[in-house]
């Protein structure tokens, strides 16, 4: 099931896949891979590498202006996803004010330096990247020189057999700091590429693909063409980041978030595990990174006491134009007060939580509104309460001496039970105003058929704002 509505909310490509007929158009090369067909719709042919590697050709050129080489018979990278990856990134730099002046690394970046070249283009990060293959090494070099990035990001040859991954080039700059690194470890183990992937003696001799042929394994619906360096590592991707976390424990504040792409949930739990016997020394949070039929996860750490990452997405829901419309008419019903904020973004205020228990409510009212014969049945109900009037002299206890202002004992059919209804004030301290019991900032994104309204918490508590926009959803999605 494709999982494009799953993606970061700032990703250009969440809900949104790229316009094949449009590419075409304006490409004339990618048009050599697109197929008209007779409702004139245009088919794409996933399975066919060159395919594959002329889409994420033609959308870094169309939507990062990147004019990348990317060689056959390596690794391909799908943009979308290296998008996702470098926004989660960039959520955890913006929640803890590190956005200005940053610098990553990138720890194995290929022969595209794709996490490199996009977070340049897109956040203004610079970039020390790296790699163990000297292929790779010249040609995301080439792809650096070519985009005039060579002020910003610095390709680095690594000796991929030493058992450290960070350590040498850390050490190659020892009076610098880090502000994050990022990597896309290979995944298999050695006997799992055999299992997995076919050679391609026509590309080269070290080029592997999964067309493999078999009885138990249905076509890929998207080719892969890579190296046997970009596919597989003794120990497969858990012993890759354990290296990486090995080297973190030495280097600790010097980078102040590490992170990595996982390929496989399997692999989620050791390396959690692997972290949790550091204790309270390190903070980790896995973040899923969802692509078209494509689950990956990201896992992040840092040492830093000062650093959080979790991040608090604002609340979504989708709906037919105009969305910001229905909303706050929706609140207005709820007795919220709405104030326009900007053309496109409002506060709203609530007194009291309307929204929730609409049921009984509407039973409630319905009982109301019944004609009094028939009401005369619910005459008498047993309902429980139970009140603090806080504690101290007494003045503001139940008595007579404190603050409220009227009790009523109401007799029920059962002997002994009474009910009590009971009025009273709580004074604020003098000068205080009495605060809404929630403020939320509303504001809406519009795309071509529909709105996403985004709700953020401003003031109040997160479980009656999830409820808000749930009791939206039942009514406007
Ligand atoms: C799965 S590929 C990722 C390529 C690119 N970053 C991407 O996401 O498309 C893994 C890369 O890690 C490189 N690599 C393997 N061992 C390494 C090491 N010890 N240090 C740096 N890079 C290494 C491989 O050469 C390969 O280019």
């Amino acid at each position: 099931m494709s999982q494009n509505n799953e993606m970061h909310p700032r990703n250009p490509y969440r809900n949104k896949p790229p316009d094949f007929k449009a590419l075409a158009l304006e490409y004339p090369e990618f048009r050599k891979f697109c197929h008209y067909v007779s409702n004139g719709k245009v088919v794409f042919d996933f399975r066919e590498d060159a395919a594959v590697r002329c889409l994420t050709k033609t959308l870094l050129k169309k939507d990062f202006n990147l004019d990348v080489i990317l060689p056959t018979g390596h690794l391909v990278p799908r943009v979308p996803q290296k998008l996702n990856y470098c926004l989660l990134i960039d959520d955890i730099l913006q929640a803890n004010q590190l956005s200005k002046d940053v610098v990553g690394i990138d720890i194995g970046t290929g022969t595209s330096c794709i996490h490199a070249l996009i977070g340049t283009r897109q956040f203004d990060w610079k970039f020390v990247a790296t790699d163990g293959d000297e292929n790779a090494v010249r040609s995301a070099h080439e792809n650096v020189t070519r985009n005039n990035l060579d002020n910003s990001i610095c390709v680095v040859h690594v000796n991929p057999t030493v058992k450290t991954v960070l350590m040498d080039v850390m050490n190659s700059m020892a009076d610098r700091e880090f502000t994050f690194c990022m990597c896309n470890p290979p995944f298999f183990e050695k006997w799992e590429k055999d299992d997995k992937f076919c050679q391609e003696p026509s590309v080269s001799n070290n080029t592997y693909s999964n067309r493999i042929d078999s009885d138990i394994r249905s076509a890929p619906h998207s080719a892969t063409f890579a190296t046997s360096a970009e596919l597989y590592i003794d120990g497969g991707e858990i012993s890759f980041v354990n290296r990486i976390i090995d080297d973190s424990v030495c280097l600790r504040d010097r980078i102040k978030v590490y992170t990595t792409m996982i390929g496989r949930k399997s692999s989620l739990k050791p390396l959690q595990q692997r972290l949790q016997r550091f204790g309270d020394d390190i903070k980790f949070i896995v973040s899923p990174l969802n692509q078209g039929k494509t689950k990956r996860w990201m896992l992040a750490w840092t040492f830093s006491k000062s650093i959080s990452l979790t991040i608090e997405r604002p609340v979504s829901l989708k709906c037919a134009k105009p969305g910001l419309m229905k909303v706050m008419q929706e609140i207005n019903r709820l007795n919220g007060r709405v104030r326009q904020e900007a053309p496109s973004v409002i506060v709203a205020e609530f007194k009291s939580v309307t929204w929730t228990n609409q049921r009984a409510r509407r039973k409630a009212t319905a009982i109301l509104l019944e004609s009094s014969a028939k009401r005369a049945k619910f005459n008498c109900s047993n309902v429980a309460c139970e009140a603090m009037f806080g504690t101290g002299d007494g003045r503001d206890s139940f008595t007579n001496a404190g603050n409220f202002v009227s009790s009523e004992i109401i007799a029920t059919d059962v002997p002994n039970l009474w009910d009590s209804s009971t009025q009273a004030y709580f004074p604020l301290p003098y000068g205080e105003v009495p605060r809404p019991i929630a403020r939320i900032r509303i504001h809406v994104d519009s795309e071509d058929l529909s709105d996403t309204v985004y709700f953020d918490l401003i003031s109040g508590s997160k479980q009656h704002l999830h409820q808000l926009v749930q009791y939206l959803k039942n009514l406007l999605c």
